[in-house]
């Protein structure tokens, strides 16, 4: 390997970045200066109590909000004023909730129809799932990546709370991502699943980068690489989950003390 291939291929790379994205309610301001480098094949989580502004900045940078000030590049681009399925389409993918799979489709069903728009294929549900079957090996890899393969043939309704989550997490990879943003992956979930959810996430993020809004403060230091603090819409706080959680000002916003 060459000298440069070494380089590149351990130097960090922000594939996400915002700089002063600020954004404004009717004259109350949600969101002001936030800062973000998501890097690359990291975990990066966006944590801070209720009412912070970690919800806008997801709208903000899914394009889902246009921002009222600042600058947001998706992978050396400037998608500040892109729309949002354009931003999709470039690779900054948004997980959504449970009800977005279908629950009377099998797991492999679900998957191979989120698999029709990467494929090039218009999502035409008049026509029959068998028409899909090229898509097969690509669902069945996605499906055995994220640990599925024995609940492959089970109608989505069936499956556990934590195991629907999965597959809604490898529904939006079908998508095959360069970002992937999370909004509270264990939320309602038990320890058992937050286990296995914590794992899977872990895994997908050997390839792309992960942004991840989540309360559990447990799985946030278990899993994450950097964690951004925000408080009434601005930065409190960035670094690893050790600086961050020693910082009096983090243990005042989450506590009311710095003890
Ligand atoms: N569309 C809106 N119009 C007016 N105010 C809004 C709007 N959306 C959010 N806000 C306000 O912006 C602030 C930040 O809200 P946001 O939902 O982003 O916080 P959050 O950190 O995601 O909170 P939570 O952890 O409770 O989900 C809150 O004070 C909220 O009331």
């Amino acid at each position: 390997m060459t000298q440069a291939a070494v380089t590149t291929q351990s130097a960090p790379r922000v594939v996400l970045s915002a700089r002063g994205l600020g954004k404004d309610f009717s004259g109350f301001t949600a969101v002001n200066d936030v800062n973000l480098d998501v890097e690359h094949a990291r975990i990066h989580a966006l944590i801070g109590p209720n009412g912070a502004g970690k919800t806008t900045v997801f709208n903000l940078l899914t394009k889902f909000l246009q921002p009222t000030r600042g600058q947001i590049t998706l992978l050396d681009t400037d998608i500040t004023n892109t729309k949002p399925d354009r931003v999709a389409r470039m690779g900054l993918v948004r997980s959504f909730q449970i009800s977005a799979v279908f629950p009377h489709l099998s797991v492999r069903e679900n998957v191979k129809v989120a698999l029709q728009r990467p494929a090039g294929l218009a999502t035409q549900f008049w026509l029959p799932l068998s028409s899909l079957d090229r898509l097969d090996a690509r669902a069945d890899e996605l499906i055995n990546n994220l640990g599925l393969s024995q609940y492959r043939d089970h109608r989505a309704a069936d499956l556990s709370y934590g195991r629907k989550r999965v597959l809604e997490i490898a529904t939006t990879l079908a998508l095959d991502p360069k970002v992937l943003l999370l909004d509270e992956p264990m939320a309602g979930m038990g320890q058992e699943d937050v286990q296995m959810v914590a794992d899977i996430i872990r895994n997908v993020a050997t390839e792309r980068a992960v942004l991840m809004v989540e309360h559990n403060l447990s799985v946030v230091a278990d899993i994450c690489d950097h964690v951004t603090v925000l408080q009434r819409g601005e930065i409190l706080a960035e670094g690893d989950y050790a600086q961050v959680s020693a910082d009096p000002r983090v243990r005042t916003a989450y506590m009311g003390t710095d003890e």
